[in-house]
């Protein structure tokens, strides 16, 4: 029997790989720290698209053999960041990619034709229960998910959203559903975030060391699209720079969804650490603790919950 950590983090995130590019770095450090980390994943990327040629066959209008191929990918990015809890939302298969397409509007909608099986059409409640019974496993202090648009419209990343916080409601009431365990209150509850200081800062220092094709078209003091939030928005910032290399090992394990030439690798090391090592998040339920006086935000997702 594993000690239980003290403090415990849920991520509740749509596909494979959404987790490094959102928090790897933090929770390489959580883990580094002896915190307990437990990421669920809704899907298995069933529907993504396959930046590796030789994989192509993989495929879902091929083999359809890319979510089996992904999940492997995630067992990868998970050593890279030292997690070994992690599970796909009601066992590997219950719920499949939706897809998405691009809105000329920039964002990402629900594709024309979708799977039976699809988690933009799963039932919420039951979808919800297989989390309830994870939480009230787990019973985390800190919970981090998406916000209401799921960061950039993909329509598995707003489901995850609505699954994750009727998820936390449902397992805080007592007389719910006593069969998927005694009900825990989860304590604080974020949702991923990119602040736009801290996007301009990192396209500037690509813009001067002369990148001009990494986020092509923005401008670092330009208009944002509006998946970068305002920096009054922002709760807290982790600072895990010195787990920025486990973060890019762990996107290099996705091999088939992000590229080493992408926007994450663009910048020397140095920068990247300083770019991609500090990851942001708005605090939606609970109390802040302590604020760093330097940034006026928590540094620490459990800031204010006692060891
Ligand atoms: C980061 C993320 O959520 N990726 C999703 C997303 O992938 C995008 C999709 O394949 C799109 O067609 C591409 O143009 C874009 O570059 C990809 O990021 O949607 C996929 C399908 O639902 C999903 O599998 C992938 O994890
Ligand atoms: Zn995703």
């Amino acid at each position: 029997m594993t000690a239980t950590a003290a403090h415990r983090l849920l991520l509740v995130h749509a596909h494979p790989d959404d987790e490094s590019i959102g928090q790897g770095a933090t929770m390489a450090k959580y883990v580094a720290e002896g915190r307990g980390v437990t990421l669920v994943t809704c899907t298995a990327g069933e529907m993504g698209e396959i930046l590796v040629p030789e994989l192509e066959h993989l495929a879902a209008d091929e083999e359809d053999r890319l979510g089996e191929h992904r999940r492997g990918e995630l067992e990868a990015a998970m050593k890279a960041l030292g997690v070994t809890d992690h599970r796909f939302l009601g066992g590997f298969g219950t719920y499949r990619d939706s897809g998405m397409k691009w809105h000329e509007d920039g964002h990402a909608v629900a594709a024309d034709t979708i799977h039976e099986n699809a988690f933009w059409h799963a039932d919420l409640t039951e979808a919800a229960n297989h989390l309830v019974a994870v939480v009230r496993e787990v019973r985390p202090q800190v919970l981090v998910t998406y916000d209401e648009f799921g960061g950039y419209g993909h329509p598995d990343h707003i489901q995850a959203h609505r699954v994750a916080m009727y998820a936390a409601q449902l397992a805080a009431a007592p007389s719910y559903r006593r069969d998927l365990g005694e009900a825990w209150d989860i304590a604080k509850i974020y949702w991923g975030a990119i602040s736009e200081s801290r996007i301009r800062e990192g396209l500037r220092r690509i813009r001067e060391a002369g990148d001009t094709t990494t986020f092509e078209g923005m401008d670092p003091d330009g208009e944002l699209p509006p998946m970068f939030r305002p920096d009054e928005d922002i709760s807290c910032e982790v600072d895990a720079s010195g787990h920025v290399e486990q973060k890019l090992d762990a996107l290099r394990a996705h091999a088939t969804q992000i590229t080493t030439d992408g926007p994450f690798f663009a910048l020397s090391n140095n920068q990247g650490a300083e770019a991609f090592g500090r990851e942001q998040f708005r605090l939606v339920k609970g109390a802040a603790g302590p604020l760093d006086p330097g940034t006026g935000w928590e540094s620490d997702l459990f800031a204010g919950i006692p060891d």
